[in-house]
């Protein structure tokens, strides 16, 4: 049995509290945060136990660190003055790792603490305790600093892909696939209200492709503001290159140039197309796609169709991280099931499954 202590209890802190305990039941999970958000933690049965405050913390033998980046810098340096269990290993959670491993190396460099860097890359634009999840990371990469056995066992039971990365060059990474496309986001919707106080309809014509654009609008503007503030170098680098693109296609759209414009759409498809996102949230599990409508009862519809049939997970995809809309992921255990429920629902629906 360990003593593990998360730092912040929120989307991420909890998933990982429930991802532990998944594979680990017998580890006790102690966690810390403003005292209702605790209490809620404890009442769901996401932790165990709490601490009141950051200090006789000398029986931990890993602490998760699961708060905004600010609030991480600012508690290396508060661990780092506290009594800790000899050889304790401390992780973080932020999103951007230069800073965070500056810090843990500048507070760290002459006690017996084993600091790993951690970035799960996986989340939402919904935050706080209660959007925990356990499936949050299924087979999503999760970036550490360093190779580390005994925290690995530990969390393997979020189901993640551990990828080593070194700091700057996560940091180059994410800049460009995760903090860039947040401020894209915030700015498409902001640019939208602008316009739609010249033209009220904007609001009411925006469709399926303004909100797959946009879903990440919603997050939570502090951990994001947190984001940005210490990762300053990749993200103006990201937003220069992409003034830079989006001058190259003003140009072909002035010149009429159609051959330039259907190239730039195909290339971006091609892409796309190759990448692992469009492979389908859980890829290595048996999963059917089915499309929908938005009426009542359709997905208890579906799963009394499929009852006999044993189903491994369910989701909901209405923000979709796929291309399709309105769309019930529903994971099998073997290929015989998944074959089975595709001919069920295409004999007894007019639903599309994929
Ligand atoms: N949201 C995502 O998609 C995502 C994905 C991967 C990593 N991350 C990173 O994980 C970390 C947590 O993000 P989140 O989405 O869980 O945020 P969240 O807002 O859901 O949770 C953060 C929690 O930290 C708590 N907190 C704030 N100050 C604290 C303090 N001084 N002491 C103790 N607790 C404190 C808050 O009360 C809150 O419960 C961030 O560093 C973020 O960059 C986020
Ligand atoms: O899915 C989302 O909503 C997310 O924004 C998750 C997301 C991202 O993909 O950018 C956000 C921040 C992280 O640090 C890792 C993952």
């Amino acid at each position: 049995m360990k003593k593990i202590l998360i730092i912040g209890l929120g989307l991420i802190g909890g998933s990982i509290a429930l991802g532990i305990k998944r594979t680990h039941p017998e580890h006790q999970i102690i966690g810390y945060d403003k005292k209702d958000v605790q209490n809620l933690a404890k009442t769901l049965g996401i932790i165990d136990e709490s601490i009141p405050r950051l200090e006789q913390i000398q029986e931990i033998d890993v602490i998760i660190l699961a708060a905004p980046i600010d609030v991480t810098l600012e508690i290396l340096g508060q661990l780092s003055q506290l009594k800790l269990k000899k050889d304790v290993i401390i992780t973080d959670t932020g999103s951007t790792k230069s800073r965070v491993m500056e810090r843990a190396i500048k507070v760290f460099h002459d006690k017996n603490v084993k600091f790993i860097g951690g970035h799960p890359m996986a989340g939402s634009h919904k935050s706080g305790i209660l959007a925990s999840d356990v499936n949050l990371f299924e087979n999503a990469y999760y970036v550490l600093t360093e190779e580390n056995a005994e925290l690995q066992e530990i969390l393997s039971g979020l189901h993640a892909k551990f990828i080593i990365l070194n700091p700057e060059e996560h940091d180059k990474i994410t800049g460009q696939v995760s903090h860039f496309p947040h401020i894209l986001a915030s700015s498409l919707v902001q640019q939208s209200d602008d316009y739609s106080k010249e033209h009220p309809l904007v609001k009411n014509l925006a469709a399926g492709g303004f909100r797959d654009m946009t879903r990440i609008a919603e997050a939570d503007s502090t951990m994001w503001t947190a984001v940005l503030l210490s990762n300053p170098e990749p993200i103006l680098n990201r937003i220069k290159d992409f003034k830079t693109q989006l001058d190259e296609i003003s140009e072909k759209i002035s010149l009429k140039d159609e051959k330039a414009i259907k190239s730039f759409f195909d290339t971006g498809k091609k892409i796309r197309q190759g990448m692992e996102i469009h492979k389908g949230a859980i890829p290595n599990f048996y999963d059917l796609f089915i499309s929908v409508p938005d009426e009542k009862g359709v997905i208890l519809r579906v799963l009394a169709l499929l009852q006999d049939i044993s189903i491994t997970n369910i989701k909901i995809n209405e923000e979709n991280r796929e291309d399709i809309h309105g769309q019930l992921q529903i994971s099998f255990k073997t290929e015989k099931d998944l074959v089975r429920a595709r001919e069920i629902i295409e004999f007894a629906t007019d639903f599309k499954v994929a």
